[in-house]
């Protein structure tokens, strides 16, 4: 199946994560927020802001190594989160799910909340805010540039 591109911009990410904030709020209070490192950063930075929780820990786990053959290797440990218990673990989205099961086996008492799930990844969280198509490749805010594009009367200069 053809790949197609969903742009997230600053403005939506932000949007996003304070929708996913609000409906955080009654499943707290949270004793600390687990960010999956790197795209769960800046949603937790913004969802740490609007929940008012300011112990924030991290895990990293690297999945598509090729030194490692394609297994999942856990390069940070999220130790000061115990088993989980009263933490909020947090990241940008969710695709085949093998990374948040990864992080549910360290933290199982935790809440995984995530901005953006495709169905293979759904039932790996708790709570998402938008669901995206499988064959949809999410562009970031930090993935992405603005680029100039030659106005439409150009266009033939241009291709001749
Ligand atoms: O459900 P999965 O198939 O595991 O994919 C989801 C993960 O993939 C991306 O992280 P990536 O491993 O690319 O690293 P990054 O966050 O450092 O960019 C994304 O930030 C999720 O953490
Ligand atoms: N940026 C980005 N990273 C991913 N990692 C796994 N799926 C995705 C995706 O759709 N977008
Ligand atoms: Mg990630």
């Amino acid at each position: 199946m053809a790949t197609t591109y969903a742009t997230v911009t600053w403005d939506q990410l932000h949007r996003d994560a304070r929708l996913l904030a609000e409906t955080l709020i009654p499943r707290g209070p949270f004793k600390g927020i687990v960010a999956v490192t790197r795209g769960g950063l800046i949603p937790a930075a913004i969802i740490a802001r609007e929940i008012d929780c300011r112990l924030i820990e991290t895990v990293s786990v690297v999945t598509y190594d090729e030194e490692h053959q394609g297994k999942p290797q856990v390069v940070k440990a999220p130790t000061a989160a115990g088993d989980g218990e009263g933490f909020l673990i947090i990241d940008d989205l969710v695709d085949s799910g093998v990374t948040a099961q990864i992080v549910r086996q360290l933290l199982p008492k935790a809440l995984f909340a995530c901005l953006y799930a495709k169905p293979s990844g759904k039932p790996l969280t708790d709570m998402f805010v938008v669901e995206v198509p499988q064959a949809t490749w999410v562009l970031f805010p930090w993935d992405t540039a603005p680029l100039f594009i030659p106005p439409l009367a150009r266009k033939s200069e241009t291709a001749s």
